[in-house]
């Protein structure tokens, strides 16, 4: 089966963590972390800062890893690599989204996430929950 090798951004901000609906294909209308796939010759760190600046024009820092997701789906294995990160710049605008917003660890479990994404909140929640 074909692997695809992603990375996503766990944006957070005091108790809240920052979530993207996608505006396109498949999974459109459903809640993820934003991101995308890993380029070529790419580190997985420059891929997350390159996918952030091209889908949000937003800059990133603090990047610490917190999970591997891996993901069949019917057409596809994903392998998705998600680090925890901060905001440190630009101006948001949505190249690939239909909206954003900032959810706490009680509303996270309440959206419409694309399938893989379940994994990646209970590792949040594993994280943060206490
Ligand atoms: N970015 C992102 N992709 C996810 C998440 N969960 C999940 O299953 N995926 C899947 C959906 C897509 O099949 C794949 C990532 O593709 P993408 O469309 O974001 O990547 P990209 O921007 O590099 O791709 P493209 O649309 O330009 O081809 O991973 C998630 O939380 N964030």
């Amino acid at each position: 089966m074909k692997i695809i090798e992603v990375v996503a951004a766990v944006i957070k901000k005091d108790d809240k963590f920052f979530i993207t609906r996608r505006g396109y294909g498949e999974f459109i209308d459903m809640w993820e972390f934003p991101g995308g796939k890993i380029e070529p010759g790419e580190k997985r760190e420059e891929a997350l800062h390159r996918e952030i600046k091209e889908e949000l024009e937003l800059d990133i820092e603090n990047l610490e890893f917190l999970t591997t997701v891996d993901y069949d789906y019917p057409n596809f294995h994903l392998t998705m690599h998600c680090y925890l990160c901060n905001i440190s710049g630009g101006t948001l605008h949505l190249n690939a989204h239909n909206g954003v917003k900032w959810v706490t660890l009680d509303e996270i479990d309440n959206e419409k996430w694309i399938p893989a994404d379940v994994a990646v909140v209970n590792s949040i929640k594993e994280k943060f929950l206490k």
